[in-house]
């Protein structure tokens, strides 16, 4: 769609979109929708199969294994080119399978957790609109979308009207703080008086005494906006766009305040469309297997923080290591056979096979499939809907989960309990401005929900004022929105019976309000402590104040809220959460530490925390944190549980700092105040009601806010990470062995160790076994669970010798049973030998008793192992028969491996028998 936005007013827009302020009729939304399709991105179109089947191949662990294959053609190595072909294809054909299935489970279960849009539509041309929510993708150009806190924008709008609007466009110009956004050129029209919408949570009649009252002539409509930059922002530049204050764009979220626009594109017409080239979609759930490579982020949509997690660091890090070492043994095999024995180029085969060797061509598999199964187990036992799949594998690791207070410790359900004067005496007054506050606030700002103390203000009002609501009418003249940095929200109502007055209603933090009110140093610290005794005993406190300034038709802007009269203090009792308690304690128990990172009051964090058993300890106040580098706040938030007063930056900053101190961190909260907090994790957590643009930037959101299905989730975790676990070391272990193994045969045998045929036979069974992890059910690990690559290594390394130790037991009773120049006898035997002892492993390095699948391919590895060389399979292969004296020694040899497998295991903490969770 063409438009030139620059040169219309808004009602231009308006008409050139054929809409109007009051919205569309349903039937031209139907019509427009049959029209321009749907408002979805190109690519969130699942990829077809080809396309599947080339992303598998984008794999790096394939690539290597491709330009292996390449390799050996170009030496005209047609078997072993052959070889790696069919385990490439392989690995390919079930990792695109396994995709397919988690990319479609999961997309089942983001529609369960999709956003919606609040439009303003019409049934009939005389009927009133009617503020409604639609699926985002179900918006048309030309729709008028309201906008509220922690909303996402759900295509590209104009804006109309703007209250205190800020937006975080992140993923469309990287930039983090959020940027102002009001409409420009001439302010919107009203005509005859804008049509009053009640709050959609509080339906007064359109007419009745709470409707927005339209200006009046007299005030000649100052621009709509409130802002604290006085001065109208200079034009901008020519360019990208995104820097237009009158346009939001989609991909961005609202951070605070208000708005309402007309949509002027939507789906691939959009200007995040357009900057990704069409392909602004999140990534399938498939990104469970390992394949972007190093650094693979999360959170494409919303951009902001791009950083690598858990995930990343373990699985990935290994695969690098890995492939490096895949990358050198090949010449590294090649020099030393050279070296050693004068062998030229004739050895690359074998080289490539030792290499090949190396490889888990299973990962990709193991992890999408243990992670998929995982998600969907969690989906279906706990509604816990897991949207990235490698978020599955962070939660397991998890050691740190911070949280927010609201509404994850206590019920979000604030009532009154007190209004109280300078003095601390009851006082109906302070109710009524408190209220008035809360009321006009609502209404002027037009927000599509309103905040819970907002809400439990108004609650009390109607029934403890005498007239109830009706004791709160005023003119409504402006509102400044509360946003979560400023603490404060400010009404600007006409002084009643004072002609060319206005009256400031401010409500907010105590220490916000506090500084703001003309009071003597004295006065401020003894208000602040009768509001510190209170939030100790539990209450959320707000203050009140108000001030009267002569009428003016200049905008109001946060530098108005100054030089205040106190008005009193409002504290709300908000009950702990029912199931709060007990999962603290199964979080403590399951070795995750919890901590409170609130936007509250010091002394209601700790109040509460104590109420569920939480030992608060000294509460960290988020000023003394912007006091110290990042190395002492890391120090202090490590020994610390409850941080007050927060702001979102606050949130993230700590976050940040205990994910650098090498905690894997989850961060569990549901407000726009959360947003930075949840991006900066590795694992961002939230309730299925919270805001949706907490919802579309978490990673993992749970069914209700309870922290019990946390619990759940990080279980859920540490089984699929206990899976990835499991397959690497063993596979690795073995395949390290092995390779050692070969390399020393290959220099002490005048003929190759293995054919590649029986490389490829002997894989095939590996990788065919090892499918069973996927499908292995273990009690979740006790304790986080961190796949450090360091680790992983030390156990590779050793459990590789000792198989290789094995295994060179083995060649040596070969030597002296079928004797070292019998070709088809030595690879029958090394065959049957290495199966039997890649089973041993399974059996004997498994956390607990292995059962089921494990235990089963384990059982079939060993009967191919032992039966495959006697059969014509065996004899094509080029393997020949041993003699009975052959399986007595390797008897011995694989019964002293057990011991030393078992002995080893125990030694191995990390491999110590797991008892359940508790
Ligand atoms: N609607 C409101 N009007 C005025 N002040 C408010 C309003 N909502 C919150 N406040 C004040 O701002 C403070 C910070 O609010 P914010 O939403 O950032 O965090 P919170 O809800 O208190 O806690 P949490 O971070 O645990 O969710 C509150 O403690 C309160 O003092
Ligand atoms: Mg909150």
């Amino acid at each position: 769609m063409t438009w030139a936005p620059e040169r219309r007013t808004p009602l231009q827009v308006l008409r050139a979109l054929d809409s109007g302020p009051r919205g569309l009729l349903d039937s031209e939304a139907d019509a427009r929708l049959a029209r321009d399709g749907e408002n979805v991105l190109p690519t969130r179109r699942p990829p077809s199969w080809p396309l599947r089947l080339v992303r598998s191949l984008r794999d790096p662990f394939t690539a290597v294994l491709a330009s292996l294959a390449v390799v050996s053609a170009l030496v005209a190595a047609w078997g072993t080119a052959a070889v790696i072909a069919v385990l490439v294809a392989v690995s390919c054909a079930l990792r695109a399978a396994g995709e397919y299935r988690a990319d479609r489970s999961a997309a089942g279960l983001r529609e369960l957790v999709a956003t919606t849009a609040t439009v303003l539509r019409r049934a009939g041309p005389d009927e009133d609109p009617v503020p409604r929510e639609v699926p985002v993708d179900q918006v048309v150009v030309g729709d008028v979308v309201r906008l509220g806190p922690g909303d996402l924008v759900p295509a590209d709008l104009r804006l109309l009207r703007a209250t205190g609007l800020t937006m975080h466009q992140a993923a469309l110009t990287g930039e983090s703080a959020p940027v102002r956004k009001h409409p420009v050129d001439e302010p919107y029209p009203v005509r005859g008086g804008r049509a009053a919408e009640p709050h959609p949570l509080r339906r007064q009649p359109v007419d009745g005494p709470y409707a927005v009252r339209v200006r009046q002539a007299d005030e000649s409509s100052p621009a709509r906006e409130h802002e604290p930059a006085a001065p109208p922002p200079p034009p901008p530049p020519p360019g990208t766009g995104f820097d237009r204050p009158e346009l939001c764009f989609q991909g961005s979220s609202v951070a605070s305040g208000s708005g309402t626009g007309v949509v002027v594109a939507t789906g691939a017409d959009t200007r995040f469309a357009a900057a990704h080239g069409g392909r602004g979609g999140r990534g399938g759930a498939g990104d469970g297997g390992r394949g972007r490579g190093k650094g693979r982020s999360k959170g494409a949509v919303l951009g902001g923080d791009r950083r690598t997690t858990a995930f990343d660091r373990s699985v990935y890090g290994i695969s690098w290591i890995l492939i490096r070492f895949m990358l050198l043994t090949p010449p590294l095999v090649l020099m030393v056979n050279a070296a050693l024995r004068g062998r030229g180029l004739e050895t690359l085969p074998f080289a490539v096979a030792v290499a090949v060797g190396l490889t888990p061509e299973m990962l990709p598999v193991i992890v999408t499939t243990a992670l998929a199964r995982g998600a969907a187990t969690l989906a279906r036992t706990h509604e816990v809907i897991v949207k990235r799949l490698p978020a599955l594998h962070d939660l397991g690791a998890v050691d740190v989960v911070c949280v927010d207070k609201t509404g994850t410790l206590t019920q979000d359900r604030p009532v009154l309990d007190c209004a109280l004067d300078a003095t601390g005496a009851e006082d109906p007054d302070v109710l009524r401005w408190a209220a008035a506050n809360s009321l006009w606030t609502l209404q002027l700002a037009e927000l599509p929900a309103a905040d819970a103390l907002d809400e439990a203000l108004l609650d009390a009002a109607e029934l403890r004022l005498p007239g109830g609501l009706d004791a709160l009418e005023h003119d409504p003249v402006a509102a400044l929105p509360f946003d979560p940095v400023r603490r404060l929200s400010t009404a600007v109502v006409r002084t009643p019976d004072r002609l060319g007055s206005h009256t400031l209603i401010v409500k907010g933090a105590v220490e916000e309000v506090l500084e703001r009110c003309a009071l003597g140093a004295g006065e401020r610290s003894r208000i602040g402590a009768l509001a510190a005794a209170r939030a100790e005993d539990g209450l959320r406190v707000l203050a009140v104040a108000r001030a009267e300034r002569p009428a003016r038709t200049r905008a109001y802007t946060t530098a108005d809220e100054r030089g205040l009269t106190f008005v009193g203090l409002v504290g709300l009792r908000d009950a702990t959460a029912e199931t709060a308690a007990a999962a603290l304690t199964a979080l403590a128990r399951s070795g995750v530490e919890v901590k409170v990172l609130t936007g509250d009051h010091p002394g209601t964090a700790a109040r509460a925390c104590r109420e569920l058993g939480l030992a608060p300890g000294q509460v960290v106040t988020a000023d003394r944190a912007d006091a110290l580098g990042d190395a002492d706040l890391a120090e202090l938030a490590a020994r610390s549980t409850v941080f007050a007063r927060c702001t979102p930056e606050h949130k993230a900053r700590i976050v940040r700092v205990l994910r650098e101190r090498d905690h894997v961190v989850g961060f569990l909260g549901d407000g726009v105040n959360d947003l930075p907090a949840l991006r900066a994790s590795d694992v961002g957590i939230c309730p299925r009601d919270a805001v949706d643009v907490a919802r579309e930037s978490a990673d993992v959101v749970l069914a209700a806010k309870d922290l019990t299905s946390l619990d759940h989730a990080i279980a859920a975790g540490r089984r699929a990470g206990g899976t990835i676990a499991r397959y690497l070391r063993i596979t690795l272990s073995s395949n390290f062995g092995n390779v050692i193994a070969m390399l020393t045969a290959g220099l002490l045998l005048p003929f190759l160790p293995m054919l590649p045929a029986q490389v490829l036979v002997q894989n095939l069974c590996f990788d065919g076994a090892q499918l069973a992890y996927a499908y292995d059910r273990q009690d979740a690990a006790r304790r986080p669970l961190r796949l450090r690559p360091r680790e992983v290594l030390r156990f590779v390394v050793g459990f590789g010798l000792l198989n290789a130790a094995a295994d060179l037991a083995t060649f040596a009773v070969l030597a002296w049973t079928v004797g070292g120049h019998t070709q088809a006898g030595f690879h029958a035997g090394w065959f049957t030998e290495n199966l039997l002892t890649q089973a041993l492993v399974m059996l004997l390095l498994h956390p607990g008793r292995p059962r089921g699948p494990v235990s089963w391919a384990a059982t079939a590895l060993a009967g191919a192992g032992l039966l495959l060389p006697l059969t014509g399979v065996g004899a094509v292969l080029g393997m020949g028969g041993l003699p009975g004296v052959y399986y007595g020694l390797v008897g011995v040899v694989l019964v002293l491996y057990a011991g030393a497998l078992a002995w080893g295991g125990r030694l191995h903490r990390g491999f110590a028998p797991t008892p359940p969770l508790p």
